[in-house]
């Protein structure tokens, strides 16, 4: 293996200069009564200017708990328990203790798309009132300012006839119009970095494609940075330009989209390449990683995916293999990575 350097948050494949978010050594634990969870470690990775991140990996390989701990967001019985997050150079995370710089960046800055539109829209108010609070609240605008930038917005996100969808409560919009809204809300204030955790999965496939295009059509008009995360590789290759694969609370593999989709190194991008449909190949057989991620209360003491890995020995049972830059833009977390020599 032609490993080079360790993957430090300067690297991370963005350059020198343009990366607006950088996350170092992230580390998150949740303490319950069966002990503490490692739900993610050795978290590194960094996003530039423009940038399309994709944050990749089975359910509860912690992307949700990566995105909540970079927006300072980690709830009880979570903890961050070490690590840095920066933002434009200034600290958000320190040691794993959130600054005063986070607020300012939160909400404003940095902004964030959920999964379910129902669960973050309040059903009481309309969509009006929820709109201009966040710009009296953010930006100090008075109400005819917050209605006009509200309309403005809805506008701009593909709503028919904003003016009358100010005026309804959440539950009188479908689906992909409530997502709509919640999109038109991140970007109220004008945000450098959409944090979208599963935009898509509460929707029908029709609509999570009109919502994937949205996203893509904003970023390019509006030169924002995205924090994609998504279980869907399909969504990955249709949208992100790099991509972050997850696996037991670590990062297994990074590096541009393309590059990882046509030569995966980690053999569990492999195997999540290998379950994924391709549109291409139309005869693709399906193969599911036989056996199950491992408990994140006893992690294991060596690679996280050498229980199911089939290329595994000794080495990959007992040692952690650190995410290592492997070659331009590339890294991965592997003992015996794929086509490398
Ligand atoms: N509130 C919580 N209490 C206890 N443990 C938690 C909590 N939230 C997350 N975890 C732990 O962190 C792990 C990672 O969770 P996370 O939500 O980040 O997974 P994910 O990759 O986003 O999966 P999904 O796609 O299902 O949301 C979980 O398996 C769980 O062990």
């Amino acid at each position: 293996m032609s490993a080079t350097t360790s993957l430090s948050a300067e690297s991370a494949n963005v350059e020198p200069g343009n990366s607006l978010l950088q996350v170092s050594d992230l580390e998150v634990q949740f303490h319950v009564r069966r002990g503490v969870i490692r739900a993610v470690r050795d978290i590194n990775f960094c996003i530039g200017r423009g940038e399309v991140l994709g944050l990749v990996g089975e359910s509860g390989s912690g992307k949700s708990v990566t995105s909540q701990a970079v927006m300072g967001l980690t709830e009880l019985p979570g903890f961050i328990t070490g690590g840095d997050v920066l933002w434009k150079g200034d600290y958000l995370v320190k040691d794993g203790r959130t600054t005063s710089a986070l607020k300012k960046v939160r909400g404003k800055e940095i902004s964030m798309v959920f999964q379910d539109p129902m669960t973050s829209l309040n059903p009481l108010f309309t969509i009006g009132d929820q709109l201009s609070e966040v710009t009296r609240r953010h930006l100090g605008m008075n109400k005819k300012q917050s209605r006009s930038r509200a309309l403005e917005m809805l506008d701009l996100v593909g709503i028919a006839n904003p003016k009358r969808r100010l005026e309804q409560r959440p539950s009188e919009l479908s689906g992909g119009m409530r997502q709509r809204v919640l999109i038109a809300m991140a970007l109220l204030c004008e945000p450098e970095l959409l944090v979208a955790d599963e935009p898509t999965t509460a929707l029908d496939v029709t609509i999570q494609a009109q919502i994937l295009e949205l996203l893509s059509r904003l970023q390019s008009e509006l030169g924002l940075s995205i924090l994609l995360i998504t279980h869907d590789l399909g969504v990955v290759a249709g949208m992100c330009d790099r991509v972050a694969v997850m696996y037991g609370g670590r990062i297994g593999e990074v590096g541009p989209a393309d590059d990882i989709f046509a030569s995966p190194h980690h053999p569990y991008t492999a195997g999540l390449l290998n379950s994924t449909p391709r549109l291409d190949e139309a005869q693709h057989r399906l193969v599911s990683i036989p056996g199950a991620p491992p408990d994140l209360v006893r992690p294991p003491a060596g690679c996280p995916f050498a229980a199911r890995c089939t290329d595994s020995d000794d080495t990959c049972v007992d040692q952690l293999p650190e995410l290592i830059d492997v070659s331009e833009g590339r890294s991965v977390a592997c003992w015996h990575p794929i086509d490398l020599t």
